[in-house]
C-alpha cells in the first residue's frame, strides 16, 4: 500500500482531488476546499459532475459466448446433444439438425430468462437507495449516498454504513473493518493526528466505505469516493460472487435428473426389448430418441427461476424488498414471526398522554406537566429541526418536547445553549442523560426505562411508584421515569456516564401513547387463519406490550408475557415455545432475540424476525428471513437482513409471506402442467416398441419437440403469474422439509391426468386409423394406400395431446380450489397463452411447408370434433378429483399448533 496518495484526474473524467488524508487537518481542509459548515449546494453538485457519481461498480460483466456455452453444456442439454447424435446414427439429419436447433433455442431462452432474474434482483437497490448524513451550508441533511464528493462534510453514528472513505474532524466511533481486513473486532477511530508509517487501513483517523459504524458518534471530511476509495479498488480486482441455486432450483434440478436417468435407462431396456422382438434398429433408435426428448424437462429450471424473479418484483412493489431468490420460497414456508413493537406494530408516532409526579401522587391526563418535569422533557433529548420545520428525532423524544409545552423554537435554541454534555440512549442501560448549565450551576437530567431510572434514584418510594408505572403500562401506555441532580456550584462536567446518572432525585414518569398501525389487527388475523404465530420481542415493558398486542390481537387464544427475558433460561424457553400460547418478550435485549431465533429454529420452526438496530444483526442473520426496516432501522441491520420493508410495517411481512406461499404454488402449477405431458408423449411409443412393428408410431419425435418447446412454453409461464388461489391463507404453513415436487404431485400429473390423456390421444389415434381400414401390421409408409390416413393420424394424436394439455393447463390452475371459485378469466395470460397455443398448433397442421416437415395434414372435422371436448374430459376428470378431496380431506383453517386448545 502507497505511504501516500496524490491522485490526478483519470481519463474519464471521473477525478480526484489531490488530497493526502495523513496530512495535518488545516491542510487536508484547504486542500479539499471544505470548512466546519460543509460543502456549499452548489459545489457539492459541480463536484459531482466532475468527481461523478459514488458508486462502486462491482461487476465485470460476464462475456455472452461463456455464459451461452455454461446452457450449452447444462446437463439437461446434454441428453439432448445425445439424443441428436442418435438421430444422425440413425441417419434422420432432419431430425438431428431440429434438436440441435432445439438446444439452441433453449439454451437463449434460459440465457434470457436468468437475465432477467439478474435484473430483477439488481434492481431491487433502487427501491433501497442508501442514505448518508451531511453537512451541506452549516445544515444536516441526508442524502443518498451515491451524490457524496470529496470535501463533503458527514456524520456517522451507531449502526450507519460508511458511505465513503473518510478522515475524522471530531468525535470517535467504532467500526467493523472485516470487509475489508476480514478481522471481525471492531476498532476504533478517533480525530486525532495520522500516525507515522501506519498503513492506510490502520490509521486510527480514517474510516472506509463498505465498514460499518458499530457505536459512537463522529464527523468526517469524505476525501474519495466511488470507485476510488479502497473498497472500490477491491471491488474492482475481484469478481462477483455467482449466483448461489435456491432450494428449489436445488431439488427441482435433482428431479430433474432422475427423470433424465429414468429415461436413459428406459431407453436402453426398450431398445433391448426392441431388438429382441424384431424391431429394425431405426425404429429402435427412434423409439430411444422419443423417450429422451418427451422425459426432458426442457426449459423448466429456467422458467423457475424467472418465477422467483417475478415474485420478487412484485413483493419490492408491495413493500418488502428481498436479497435473495430463495427468500420468496422460504417465505412461503413461514410459520413463526417474531416481531418488534415501536413502528412495526405501532406507528411510532408517539404523543404524552398521562403523566405523574411524586408531589401530585396522582396521575393525570388533563393538565400540562409541572415546570420541572417539562424542563427535563425539554433538556434531556436530541431532538432538532429539520428542513421542512417539523422536529426530527427519536419519535419518544419528539413526544416529550412537544409533551412539555409551546414555544418549541425558543426553547429548542435555549437547550443548545445550555447544553455541556450528553450521555446518549443506551439501550443496554435504557438511559440517557444531558448535562446542562442551570444559573450558576450544572444539572444532570435524566430519563429512561422507570427500573433503570429508579435504580439510579434518592429518596423515593419505589414499590408505590412501580405500581403507578404498572398502572399506566397497562392502558398500554411506554413509560419513562425523569430524574435530575443538580451538581453543586463549581463542580466539573462528569466525565463518565456511572458518576453523571447516579445520587438522583425523582421528577416523574411519564405515559406516551403509540397508536398501532391500522392495518396490523387484519394482518394478525390473516397470520392466526394462515397458522402463523406471532411473538413479540421488544425492549418494553411487558405490561405496556400486553396492551398494545391485546389491541391488534395477537395472544389468541392465549398470551404469555415473560417480563424479564434477559434472565430467560434455555429450558423454560423450549417449553415456552413448544407451548400454545403467543409471547411477549419484554425487556428484551439482542441476545434475547438471538436465543429466541435459535430455539425455534432447533424446533424446526421457520422464522422470519425483524430487528432494527446494528447489536440486532446476528439475529437477523440467525432467523430464516431478517427483515429490517427501510425507514427506521441502520444501515448494519439493513445488510445483515434478507428482507427489507419499506414502510417499516407488520402487515408488509404478512403480505409478504402470502406472496411466497403464491410462488411456491404457482412454481408447483407449472411443474405439474409440464410433468403431465412425459405420459401422453411416452405412451405412443411404448405401444409402437410393444407391439412390435403391429402398430406404427404414433407420434413423431419432431412432433414432441414442437410441444414441449413450442405450443406449452407460453401457458407453461402463463401459470407462473397465477393469482392467489382462495384460501391460501386459510391453510398451515408448508413443512420446510416438504419437497417441491410431492408424491402426491406426481401421481396427479403422471397417474391421473397424464394416463388420461394417454388414453385419450391413443384413442384418437386408433380412430383415424380404423376409419380409413386399418388393421394392425397394415403397412403405412411412404408410398402405401394407408399413408395419408396414418400422417391424420399422427397429426390427429398431436392435435389431441396439444388439446389435453389445454384441460390439464386449467386443472393445473387449482390444487384445492374449484375453478369456479378461482374463476375462468382471472389469468389473462393463460388464456393468451392457450390462444398462442391453438394458433401454433393450427399452423403446424395447416399450413403446407410445416405440414411437409413436422409430417402433418389436414384434420377431417370429425377428428377434430372429437379432439374438442378432450380439454373438457381431462379438466372435469381433475375437478371431480379435487371436489372429492376437498369433500374428505382436513378442513380449512387447521392449524396443527392449535389443537391443543381446550374450546373457550
Ligand atoms: N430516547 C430514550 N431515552 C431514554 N429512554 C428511552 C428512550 N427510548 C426508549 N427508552 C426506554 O428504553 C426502553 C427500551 O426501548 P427500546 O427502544 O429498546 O425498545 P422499544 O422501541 O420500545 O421496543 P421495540 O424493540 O419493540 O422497538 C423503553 O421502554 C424506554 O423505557
Amino acid at each position: 500500500m502507497p505511504a501516500r496518495r496524490h491522485h490526478a484526474g483519470t481519463a474519464t473524467g471521473a477525478g480526484e482531488p489531490s488530497a493526502d488524508p495523513r496530512e495535518p487537518l488545516p491542510l487536508f481542509r484547504k486542500e479539499l476546499g471544505t470548512g466546519d459548515r460543509g460543502l456549499s449546494a452548489r459545489e457539492a453538485a459541480r463536484r459531482l459532475a466532475v468527481y461523478g457519481p459514488n458508486q462502486v461498480r462491482r461487476r465485470e460483466k460476464r462475456s455472452l459466448v461463456r455464459l451461452l456455452s455454461g446452457q450449452l453444456a447444462h446437463p439437461l442439454a446434454l441428453l439432448l446433444w445425445g439424443a441428436g447424435a442418435l438421430a444422425f446414427i440413425a441417419g434422420m439429419a432432419v431430425l438431428g439438425w431440429a434438436i440441435l436447433a432445439v438446444i439452441l433455442i433453449n439454451a437463449v431462452f434460459a440465457l434470457v430468462q436468468e437475465h432477467q432474474a439478474e435484473r430483477a434482483v439488481e434492481a431491487l437497490a433502487a427501491y433501497l437507495p442508501e442514505q448518508a448524513h451531511v453537512i451541506r451550508d452549516g445544515h444536516r441533511q441526508a442524502v443518498e449516498a451515491a451524490g457524496l464528493v470529496p470535501g463533503d462534510l458527514i456524520v456517522l453514528a451507531e449502526g450507519d454504513k460508511v458511505p465513503a472513505d473518510a478522515r475524522l474532524t471530531d468525535g470517535a466511533v467504532e467500526v467493523d473493518l472485516s470487509m475489508l481486513t476480514g478481522e471481525s473486532a471492531p476498532v476504533e477511530r478517533v480525530a486525532a493526528a495520522a500516525e507515522e508509517g501506519a498503513p492506510l487501513l490502520r490509521e486510527p483517523n480514517l474510516v472506509f466505505s463498505g465498514t460499518t459504524c458499530t457505536g459512537g458518534e463522529a464527523r468526517a471530511i469524505v476525501f474519495a469516493t466511488g470507485g476510488h476509495t479502497e473498497l472500490g479498488r477491491i471491488a474492482a480486482l475481484s469478481q462477483r460472487a455467482p449466483r448461489r441455486d435456491s432450494p428449489l432450483e436445488v431439488q427441482v434440478k435433482r428431479v430433474a435428473w432422475l427423470i433424465a436417468a429414468v429415461a436413459v435407462g428406459m431407453g436402453a431396456v426398450f431398445l433391448l426389448i426392441g431388438a429382441l422382438v424384431g424391431l429394425p434398429l431405426r425404429d429402435a433408435l427412434m423409439f430411444a430418441i422419443g423417450l429422451l426428448v418427451a422425459n426432458v424437462p426442457e426449459g423448466l429450471l429456467p422458467t423457475i427461476t424467472l418465477a422467483l424473479a417475478v415474485g420478487v418484483r412484485v413483493l419490492a412493489k408491495q413493500g418488502a424488498v428481498v436479497k435473495r431468490l430463495s427468500a420468496v420460497e422460504t417465505l412461503g414456508s413461514t410459520n413463526v414471526i417474531c416481531t418488534d413493537k415501536t413502528g412495526t406494530l405501532t406507528q411510532n408516532r408517539m404523543r404524552l398522554q398521562a403523566h405523574w409526579t411524586p408531589d401530585a401522587g396522582t396521575v393525570t391526563t388533563t393538565v400540562a406537566p409541572p415546570a420541572d418535569l417539562a424542563r427535563a422533557m425539554t433538556e434531556c433529548t436530541t431532538v432538532s429541526y429539520a428542513d421542512d420545520g417539523d422536529l426530527q428525532g427519536d419519535p419518544t423524544e419528539i413526544a416529550l418536547f412537544e409533551g412539555a409545552g409551546p414555544d418549541i423554537a425558543a426553547r429548542l435554541a435555549a437547550r443548545d445553549e445550555r447544553r455541556r454534555a450528553i450521555f446518549r440512549f443506551d439501550a443496554r442501560l435504557r438511559l440517557m442523560s444531558t448535562i446542562g448549565q442551570r444559573g450558576d450551576r450544572l444539572a444532570v437530567h435524566v430519563k429512561g426505562a422507570p427500573e433503570a431510572v429508579l435504580a439510579r434514584v434518592v429518596g423515593a418510594d419505589r414499590g408505590a411508584v412501580m405500581a403507578v408505572v404498572d398502572d399506566l403500562a397497562r392502558r398500554g401506555l411506554r413509560v419513562l421515569a425523569v430524574a435530575v441532580r443538580d451538581l453543586p456550584p463549581g463542580a466539573e462536567i462528569p466525565r463518565r456516564r456511572e458518576d453523571a446518572e447516579t445520587g438522583l432525585r425523582l421528577l416523574g414518569l411519564v405515559g406516551l401513547y403509540d397508536p398501532p398501525r391500522p392495518q396490523v389487527a387484519d394482518a394478525v388475523r390473516r397470520c392466526h387463519d394462515a397458522g402463523l404465530r406471532v411473538h413479540i420481542v421488544t425492549g418494553d415493558n411487558g405490561a405496556t406490550a400486553a396492551a398494545v398486542a391485546a389491541e391488534v390481537g395477537i395472544g389468541v387464544p392465549r398470551l404469555h408475557v415473560v417480563a424479564e427475558s434477559e434472565q430467560v433460561h434455555d429450558d423454560e424457553l423450549d417449553e415456552l415455545l413448544t407451548g400454545d400460547a403467543e409471547i411477549v418478550f419484554a425487556r428484551s435485549s439482542p441476545e434475547t432475540k438471538l436465543k429466541v431465533a435459535d430455539a425455534l429454529r432447533a424446533h424446526g420452526q421457520v422464522v422470519a424476525m425483524t430487528g432494527d438496530g446494528a447489536n440486532d444483526a446476528p439475529a437477523l442473520h440467525q432467523a430464516h428471513i431478517g427483515v429490517a426496516m427501510g425507514r427506521s432501522g441502520t444501515d448494519v441491520a439493513r445488510e445483515a437482513s434478507t428482507m427489507v420493508l419499506t414502510d417499516d410495517n407488520f402487515a408488509t411481512i404478512v403480505t409478504a409471506i402470502e406472496s411466497g406461499r403464491r410462488v411456491y404454488d404457482n412454481v408447483r402449477k407449472f411443474i405439474l402442467y409440464i410433468f403431465a405431458h412425459a405420459v401422453p408423449e411416452v405412451v405412443p411409443f411404448l405401444v409402437f416398441a410393444l407391439s412390435g412393428g403391429l402398430v406404427p408410431l404414433p407420434l413423431t419425435v419432431l412432433q414432441i419437440l414442437a410441444i414441449d418447446l413450442g405450443t406449452e412454453t407460453l401457458p407453461a409461464l402463463a401459470l407462473g403469474r397465477e393469482p392467489a388461489e382462495p384460501g391460501i391463507m386459510d391453510r398451515p404453513p408448508r413443512p420446510a422439509s416438504q419437497g417441491v415436487i410431492s408424491r402426491d404431485m406426481l401421481i396427479r400429473a403422471w397417474g391421473y391426468l397424464g394416463l388420461i390423456s394417454a388414453a385419450l390421444v391413443m384413442l384418437v389415434f386408433f380412430y383415424v386409423l380404423w376409419r380409413a381400414g386399418w388393421h394392425p401390421g397394415d403397412p403405412t409408409g411412404q408410398g402405401t394406400a394407408l399413408h395419408h390416413a396414418y400422417l391424420t393420424a399422427t397429426t390427429a394424436t398431436f392435435a389431441g395431446l396439444v388439446t389435453c394439455q389445454l384441460g390439464t393447463a386449467m386443472a393445473a390452475r387449482t390444487d384445492h380450489a374449484s375453478l369456479r371459485e378461482v374463476g375462468l378469466a382471472t389469468n389473462p395470460l393463460l388464456l393468451a397463452g392457450i390462444a398462442f397455443e391453438v394458433l401454433f398448433a393450427a399452423a403446424l397442421i395447416y399450413l403446407p411447408p410445416l405440414q411437409h416437415l413436422f409430417g402433418t395434414a389436414d384434420l377431417p372435422w370429425d377428428v377434430l370434433a372429437i379432439i374438442a371436448v378432450f380439454p373438457l374430459i381431462v379438466w372435469s376428470a381433475d375437478e371431480f378429483r379435487r371436489w372429492n378431496r376437498r369433500r374428505t380431506g382436513p378442513p380449512r383453517g387447521f392449524r396443527p399448533w392449535a389443537r391443543s386448545v381446550p374450546p373457550p
